[in-house]
């Protein structure tokens, strides 16, 4: 092959390639144990997304891990609000290495101060026969649905639908999200009316990501586990005027090796709300009804005071 082609083809594939892993998920190291991370992407409410400070500490920490040590499990405080007009430091503290786990702890700093603190552990893959898992809920294959930009554009085609409504999903996608979701059970993309606290949706990586690195995986899949997550706590509750709503923790378990660039199966839940707080679980299973990982989160809903008409959730 001439080396003019050779080249395209490489251009080709870089341009395939998923930008989370190009661009939001390599981190400029400054010293031993001390990162810094950008940001292509920052959601509407003009703070960071928790996702990708959860994705970036992932990739800290990883990068002060031996060889052949993957991520099974992580712990996260989102402390404050991130600003998008300057990047963060990630200070990675090597808590302990032993024989088979290695644990490590991030903050996450801007302005001299922690805006989200986390704790990581990595394992030595250790095979064992004492195996067993649940099984995923049935749902029809990816190919089959519509995506949530086509769903969205179907909804503004609606004659019935509302300006204000038609502004609203004019905006969800402008949003240059990298990841690819395909919903299976019906979005909120009509705002108030109340639904079921799940959501179930099919998601990848927008792009390319190839084989590569099992940790890699896991950093996209942190990413991937907080998009829309703690929505799911709100669905009952659409119909009450909402001031802002935040992510406060996050933790993942990584069971089974995935591919982040292969539909993977969102199962969300809501088991409680309470006390201005919601509590969403979830499941990312593998098309082929592997359990990949298992991911839990509180958030903070903070109601608009004084608002006549509001529905209480018991009448719901
Ligand atoms: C969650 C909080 C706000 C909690 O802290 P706090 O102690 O309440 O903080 P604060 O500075 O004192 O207040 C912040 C704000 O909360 C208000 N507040 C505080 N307490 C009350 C109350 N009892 N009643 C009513 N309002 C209350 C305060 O007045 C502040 O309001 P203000 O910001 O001044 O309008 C803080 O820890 C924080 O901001 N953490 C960062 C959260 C975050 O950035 N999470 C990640 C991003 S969210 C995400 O990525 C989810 C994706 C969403 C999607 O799917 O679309």
């Amino acid at each position: 092959m001439s080396d003019v082609k050779e080249q395209q083809e490489e251009e080709e594939e870089k341009d395939l390639r998923s930008v989370l892993v190009t661009s939001v998920l390599t981190l400029e190291k400054i010293d031993q144990g001390l990162y810094r991370g950008s940001h292509p992407w920052v959601p509407r409410s003009n703070t960071l997304f928790g996702g990708q400070i959860v994705g970036q500490a992932l990739v800290a920490a990883g990068l002060t891990v031996g060889k052949g040590l993957h991520a099974h499990s992580l712990h996260c405080y989102f402390v404050r609000p991130g600003d998008p007009r300057v990047p963060v430091l990630y200070q990675v503290d090597l808590v302990r290495d032993g024989r088979s786990f290695s644990v490590r702890s991030v903050r996450a700093v801007q302005h001299g101060l922690a805006i989200f603190v986390c704790q990581a552990s990595f394992q030595l893959d250790q095979p064992s026969p004492m195996e067993h898992q649940c099984c995923m809920p049935e749902a029809p294959l990816p190919e089959s649905l519509l995506t949530w930009a086509e769903l969205i554009d179907k909804a503004m085609r609606d004659p019935l639908l509302s300006e204000r409504h038609r502004l609203g999903l004019s905006k969800i996608l402008a949003k240059d999200v990298p990841i690819e979701i395909r919903p299976v059970l019906p979005i909120d993309y009509v705002p108030g009316t109340p639904l079921e606290p799940r959501q179930l949706f099919w998601v990848r990586a927008k792009g390319h990501i190839g084989e590569g690195d099992m940790n890699m995986h896991r950093c996209v899949a942190a990413y991937i586990s907080d998009y829309s997550f703690v929505r799911t706590a709100w669905h009952p509750h659409v119909r009450m005027p909402m001031r802002s709503m935040a992510s406060l923790d996050h933790s993942l378990w990584f069971h089974a090796p995935f591919r982040a660039d292969e539909w993977m199966l969102y199962e969300c839940e809501s088991p409680w709300a309470g006390s201005s707080r919601g509590l969403v679980l979830g499941r990312l299973w593998r098309r082929d009804g592997t359990l990949a990982v298992s991911c839990a989160q509180e958030g903070v809903f903070r109601l608009r005071q004084k608002t006549p008409g509001a529905v209480p959730a018991s009448k719901l």
